[in-house]
Formats: C-alpha cells, structure tokens, sequence
C-alpha cells in the first residue's frame, strides 16, 4: 500500500488549529483563533510545533454571562472595551516560552494593538486568512507598524477549501 496523498498541507493544518480555536468564543458576531508556530530551523528540528493557541475572549474573571456582547451603542456597554484578541491571547497564553522566529496563523488579519505585541514578542510572520477589516484605521496603523518592524504578511492561499471533523466514533 502507498502512502495516503490527500493529507493536508501544514499551513491548512495550522489555519485550522486557529479556526478550531475560534469556536470556543462566545463572541457572537466574530470568532477569532490564532495559532503560534515554532520557526523552519535549517536542520529542521523544532520546526513546525505548535507554541501557543488562542481566541478571542474576556479576561479570567470576567464572566462571559455578565459583560455585554454587543458591538454597538456606548462603549462601556459593547465588548470592544473588554475582549481579549485572539492573538494576544496566544501570546500571553505562551507564559513566557519564546516566541522568537515565529509564525503567527489567524483567521483575521491583527489590529494596531495586537500588531504591538506580535512585535515586541519575536514573532517574524503572520499568516492571515480573512482582512475584511482593511478599511479602518487600526489595520493600516498595523500594516505600517508591520512593514517598519520587517514582519512577513502572508495572506493564505488554502489548498482545501474545507476540514471537516466527525467526532462520531463509529467514523474513526
Ligand atoms: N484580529 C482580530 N482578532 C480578534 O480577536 N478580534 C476580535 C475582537 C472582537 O471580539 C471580534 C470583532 O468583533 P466585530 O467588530 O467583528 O463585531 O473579534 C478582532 C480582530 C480584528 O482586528
Ligand atoms: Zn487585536
């Protein structure tokens, strides 16, 4: 028997892992997962781990039944004062490891704020799926502050279209 073909690529795996991720939020309108990647090492060790995984979320503490979910009316009164990006906290949910020389897989492309952290913590390229968000100013104060720090933008071209997942036993 040969080998199986129809394996997915590593960069389909690890979008997936952040997808994956991004259906533990409770956002309602917009779920985010990031996945944090060791860098290629020349000899090939270390390379291609998974580092850290996040989504986007409030803080520990914070109840997810108590703060609003909201995207409009008064800040105080919607998340945005609130949620956690899903790529800061993979950043922060790496403890500490380094983060130096690696990538950065996440359904939507960063805001200014998280751009700041992915920075200041070595990562060297982030792999995007979705930039629908092109149009605000924290996109382009990303793309600026991106480009100056000499941070790889890579905006994923998936070979599969689709991963679908059965938790069913009787399909393994
Ligand atoms: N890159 C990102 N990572 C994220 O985790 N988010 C989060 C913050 C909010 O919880 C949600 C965006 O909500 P909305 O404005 O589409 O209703 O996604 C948002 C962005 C966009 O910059
Ligand atoms: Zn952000």
């Amino acid at each position: 028997m040969s080998k199986r073909e129809d394996y997915i690529s590593w960069d389909d795996y690890f979008m997936g892992i952040a997808l994956l991720a991004g259906k533990r939020s409770k956002d309602p309108s917009t779920q985010v997962g990031a996945c944090i990647v060791s860098a290629n090492c020349t000899d090939g060790s270390n390379s291609n781990t998974i580092l850290s995984v996040g989504y986007n979320g409030l803080p520990v503490g914070c109840s997810d039944d108590e703060f609003p979910w909201d995207n409009k009316g008064d800040l105080l009164e919607t998340k945005y004062p609130f949620v956690v990006h899903a790529e800061l906290n993979a950043i922060l949910n790496a403890r500490g490891k380094s983060l130096h020389g690696s990538k950065l897989y996440v359904a939507l492309f960063p805001c200014n704020e998280c751009c700041k952290a992915i920075i200041q913590s070595g990562i060297r390229e982030v792999i995007f799926l979705s930039d629908k968000y092109s149009q605000t100013d924290a996109v382009k104060a990303s793309k600026r502050m991106f480009s100056a720090a000499g941070v790889k933008l890579t905006q994923l071209n998936p070979q599969v279209k689709k991963i679908e997942l059965s938790l069913d036993i009787n399909t393994i």
